[in-house]
């Protein structure tokens, strides 16, 4: 699977006992070995603009493996696609004073995130105020 930032709100993953979920870290991939019986809870690109850039959204990508097969069960928690999404006001006052991203429409965002093949930070362009 192609690197990405999960559109979503957040994502609760479980990837079994095979290896090949990377993270993107200061420029460099880095292995997730798989934990038995431990979830790993993704923040999507909503909550990094809910929370005005607190939480960041991790790029990532699943690599494959030719000698054993490997099954992921991601649960994605999704807004509605009205739902209006936009930076929550006391967590703007509490850090940048001002938000950093303009209002939405989830349905909105999700049309540039697929037009621009799930990059985050060209997708952020068109947001970012
Ligand atoms: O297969 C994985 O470990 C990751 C899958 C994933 O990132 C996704 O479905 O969004
Ligand atoms: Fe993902």
């Amino acid at each position: 699977m192609h690197s990405h930032c999960d559109p979503n709100l957040f994502t609760i993953l479980y990837q079994g006992n095979v290896y090949g979920l990377q993270i993107l870290k200061d420029g460099k991939w880095i292995g997730v070995e798989p934990l038995p019986n431990a979830f790993l809870v993704f923040i999507g690109c909503q909550l990094q603009i809910i929370s005005n850039g607190k939480l960041k959204s991790v790029i990532h990508r699943a690599v494959t493996n030719s000698k054993q097969a490997r099954i992921c069960v991601c649960t994605f928690v999704i807004p509605s696609s009205d739902c209006h999404i936009e930076s929550a006001s006391h967590l703007v006052n509490e850090s940048t004073k001002i938000p950093l991203y303009k209002g939405y429409q989830y349905k909105e965002f999700l049309h540039t995130y697929i037009l621009n093949h799930g990059d985050f930070e060209a997708v952020l362009q068109f947001y970012k105020l």
